[in-house]
């Protein structure tokens, strides 16, 4: 039997953490026979209802799960972290962007940063999922004393399965069929779903969707504004699929990625493509030992891509600008 592996969950009483903890238990993050502990961490109002969903992760009798422990103290909870999900914080409602949140979440991070320093094992990898997700990552990693910048994560996967998804639909494949899907910049309505550099069963997509205005009018903005989409339909912000989409960016950071291909999750830019050094901006991320990761060089970026990249990328610089006081 393999070590456990320990996950620390913020907000895990939410409906994000909700969705997520099962898959995690299950095997569905590190596979069939990799046993994982968790520690939940809560606000403390929100410890009971946190105590129900122990009740139904016991019930579950998960053969992986070897412990779950539960707590608001930030270094109880981050205590022996082999990654860190933080998911904890408030989500945005109808009619507000995401970055509306960077006031009300982003000083969340800067004290679960400091905990995540001082308490975490030393190869912690922190996925950042809480909204505004690039910003509070980056606040988290100014405050995570003598972790390196590259352990630091945020989440544009659901971006990129709903572009996959969007994308398999209008070509009629299965998604798939979909590979090379790059979002670009920031997890908001500014990222760019770049549709050049993705392929269709190994073809361009502009080969195979030779239709210009639907990708430039029709899927870019289905991709960026599909979180308001659900938040309408749903009256609450996707969880089910945002927790798929953390599973999913965890297993393609521990697996190595497929010849030719690239997955997308927000780093630490170290001015790659141009984008200023420092920023947490997503970009087309391999991995060859499921450990370390790099950046895919050489993807052609037209003077549309160029444009859009740089828009998200000024908002990035904005939102950082704005938490200075918080870095
Ligand atoms: N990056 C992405 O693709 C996505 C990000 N999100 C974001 O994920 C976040 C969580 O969403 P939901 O689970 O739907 O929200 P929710 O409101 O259902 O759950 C959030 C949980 O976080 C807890 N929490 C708040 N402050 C905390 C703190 N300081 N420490 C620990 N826990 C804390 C709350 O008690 C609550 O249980 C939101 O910011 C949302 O916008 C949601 C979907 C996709
Ligand atoms: O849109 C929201 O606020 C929640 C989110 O990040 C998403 O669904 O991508």
């Amino acid at each position: 039997m393999k070590n456990p592996i320990t996950v620390s969950v913020t907000g895990a009483a939410g409906q994000i953490g909700y969705a997520l903890l099962f898959r995690i238990a299950s095997g569905a993050m590190f596979g069939p026979d990799q046993p994982v502990a968790l520690r939940l961490i809560e606000i403390e109002a929100a410890l009971p209802a946190l105590e129900g969903v122990v009740m139904e992760l016991d019930d579950c009798a998960f053969p992986l799960l070897a412990g779950v422990t539960t707590t608001a103290d930030l270094d109880e909870g981050f205590r022996g972290a082999n990654w860190a999900l933080l998911v904890g914080s408030v989500p945005r409602g109808p009619g507000m962007e995401r970055n509306d949140l960077l006031g009300i979440n982003g000083q969340i991070f800067t004290g679960q940063g400091e905990a995540i320093g001082r308490s975490a094992a030393d190869d912690v990898r922190v996925v950042v999922v809480g909204n505004p997700c690039n910003t509070n990552c980056l606040i988290a990693m100014r405050h995570a004393a003598g972790v390196p910048s590259e352990r630091f994560f945020a989440m544009t996967r659901l971006d990129e399965n709903r572009a996959k998804s969007q994308l398999a639909a209008k070509a009629g494949v299965h998604s798939s069929d979909v590979t090379n899907m790059c979002i670009w910049g920031n997890h908001s309505s500014t990222q760019y779903p770049d549709f050049y550099s993705a392929k269709i069963q190994g073809k361009p997509v502009t080969e195979v969707i030779d239709d210009m205005a639907w990708l430039k009018d029709t899927f870019i903005p289905a991709v960026q504004q599909r979180g308001a989409a659900i938040i309408k339909a749903r009256g609450a912000s996707s969880a089910a699929s945002a927790a798929n989409g953390v599973v999913d960016t965890v297993r393609s950071l521990c697996t190595p990625t497929a010849a030719g291909d690239w997955f997308s999750v927000a780093v630490c830019s170290r001015g790659e493509y141009g984008i200023e050094a420092g920023l947490i901006a997503s970009m087309p991320i391999r991995t060859e030992d499921g450990k370390s990761w790099s950046v895919v060089e050489g993807v052609e970026l037209s003077e549309y891509s160029r444009e859009k990249i740089d828009a998200s990328v000024a908002e990035l610089q904005g939102e950082r600008d704005a938490v200075k006081h918080l870095l």
